[in-house]
């Protein structure tokens, strides 16, 4: 044989699940994106095209529905926790299970009368989480997608590098925005270790993400970004090790209004959409591994 096979996973991609809670005529939904990716002892069915150990996609499929009805749906972590411990204790063939969820949130439109079971999609960030288990070990990264932020001043950017190409002007005020997407990875790895409240710790997280942006003196992208990941590291009680973050600099231009005989004193700005600059890096605890993907996260 002159081939061999080499890593590789099945499941199912993008099941698309909505769970609502009747709580009398108050409704309450979670609405996820699950992907499910399996590996184990597959070389048969690549090899011979024998199918004895293979648990089928749409099986995969059936048991993110029946989940859903059967447990519930709390975090999407812990939603994704039940469905790989589920399939690597329940076929001996499977020996490692990875859980993608993105969350779409909704917002209620009321909270009294007839809008009780009525919901607006949220102009928030998507929550996302991928969760990996191999029998023995997790490995539980959450985190954001698109959580636009802007500070319209106190960012700068001054005393860098002059080429034959630069044209860049040093500005000392500028608009600072960005499209914050980020991935945390939890220490916690195993069963029978006090686990985080998964959804206090994104909430953590992202209060601290946006804290770091708000406060920050920001002096580069670059500083604002290792500003962000240190505190939601530094702040996370010690159950956060890494977070990577990818920034894009969405760049505003001041307009020349003086063809116009107006004066443009930092309050007419070009949005541009692109290009845009692109900031990316891993903060880590000191000590710890970096295990985040750096492909995991890019900008749409
Ligand atoms: O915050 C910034 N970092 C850069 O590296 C950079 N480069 C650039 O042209 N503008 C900016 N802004």
């Amino acid at each position: 044989m002159s081939t061999i096979l080499g890593e590789n996973s099945y499941g199912k991609s993008e099941n698309r699940v909505v769970r609502i809670v009747r709580e009398g005529p108050t409704h309450h939904i979670k609405d996820l994106t699950v992907s499910i990716a399996l590996s184990g002892d597959m070389d048969e069915v690549h090899y011979s095209g024998s199918n004895a150990g293979v648990l089928p996609t749409d099986t995969a499929k059936n048991t993110v529905y029946a989940f859903a009805k059967e447990h519930g749906i709390d975090s999407a972590e812990q939603f994704g926790m039940r469905l790989a411990r589920h399939f690597v204790t329940s076929q001996p063939v499977l020996r490692r299970a990875r859980v993608q969820i993105e969350e779409h949130a909704w917002e209620r439109v009321g909270t009294t009368g007839p809008t009780r079971h009525s919901f607006v999609r949220s102009g928030r960030e998507t929550r996302v989480c991928r969760i990996g288990y191999d029998g023995a070990d997790w490995e539980i990264v959450s985190g954001l997608q698109d959580l636009s932020a802007l500070n319209s001043t106190d960012s700068e950017f001054r005393g860098y590098v002059k080429d034959a190409y630069t044209t860049l002007e040093e500005t000392s005020d500028r608009i600072l925005a960005t499209e914050i997407s980020a991935r945390w990875r939890y220490r916690w790895s195993r069963d029978g270790e006090p686990a985080p409240d998964w959804d206090r710790a994104y909430e953590r997280a992202r209060t601290n993400i946006l804290g770091a942006f708000a406060g920050t003196y920001s002096r580069s992208l670059q500083q604002t970004l290792y500003a962000m990941g240190s505190h939601v590291i530094e702040r996370s009680g010690g159950e956060v090790d890494e977070i990577r973050l990818s920034l894009p600099n969405k760049h505003h231009f001041l307009v020349d209004l003086t063809p116009f005989g107006l004066t443009n004193d930092h309050e007419v700005y070009l949005a541009a959409d692109r290009p845009y600059g692109l900031i990316e890096a891993t903060v880590l605890r000191a000590g710890a591994p970096a295990r985040i993907p750096a492909d995991l996260l890019r900008p749409r």
